[in-house]
């Protein structure tokens, strides 16, 4: 059975990435913006990454950064996945000379096989509601709004709880879910009992879709 990536980004507490760890996220984000109410330092991710088993994968989230601030989370966070969140053009991307995933913010409109295509050196493409501040707005998008064909692997995000995951995922069959706002009890402050129902939700849409006849 293949199952979902997921991803819970936005961590500042040791017991957080001990209760997301503990029920087997993939990958845990840490928030280099610092208008973010989950804002972290390069310093502070790396105290909070050494919590890290290995295969689960520390990802550093970015909002038009400086270069000083990439080239500081690179050396605390040596194995880190760059999440580009803002306005970076593809150039900028590649310039970091990082994997990085890009967040395409989605509206009615927005054509996602052309955002595809510029940034075809993307790992993946993180799929996010279209909010102020960039992100992290807890806000669920139109998912009817993603083409079929994007070739890309797409990380579902915007909106995401323990209640919509599933349906999320068996609608757009993402490679990964992320999510933020929907394990929180407060900004920035994760909820460990949310988190477990989050991963578990995933967890039995992924048997769900294990279970369907193959396609013919
Ligand atoms: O978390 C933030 O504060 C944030 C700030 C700026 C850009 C992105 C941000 N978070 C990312 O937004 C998506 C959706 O989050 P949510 O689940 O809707 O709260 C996710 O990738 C967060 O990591």
């Amino acid at each position: 059975m293949s199952r979902t990536r997921i991803k819970i980004c936005g961590l500042t507490r040791e017991a957080d990435v001990e209760a997301a760890v503990a029920v087997g996220a993939d990958a845990i984000g840490f928030v280099f913006y610092e208008k973010s109410p989950r804002h972290v330092s390069p310093a502070r991710a790396a105290e909070l990454a050494r919590l890290l088993p290995p295969f689960v994968m520390p990802v550093g989230l970015f909002v038009n950064a400086p270069a000083e601030l990439l080239q500081a989370a690179q050396e605390a966070l040596p194995q880190m996945l760059v999440q580009f969140h803002g306005d970076e053009s593809p150039a900028d991307c590649l310039r970091a000379g990082r994997p990085y995933i890009r967040a395409a913010r989605m509206l009615p409109g927005f054509d996602l096989l052309d955002f595809a295509q510029q940034y075809s050196s993307a790992q993946a493409l993180l799929l996010d509601a279209h909010v102020e501040g960039y992100g992290g707005g807890g806000k669920v998008f139109d998912w009817s709004l993603i083409p079929r064909n994007v070739p890309s692997p797409v990380v579902l995000s915007g909106g995401l709880h323990a209640g919509n995951v599933a349906q999320g995922m068996l609608q757009v069959r993402p490679w990964a879910v992320d999510v933020s706002s929907g394990v929180e009890q407060a900004k920035g402050l994760k909820d460990a009992a949310l988190i477990r129902q989050f991963c578990a939700a995933v967890r039995e849409a992924d048997a769900q879709i294990a279970a369907e006849p193959p396609q013919t």
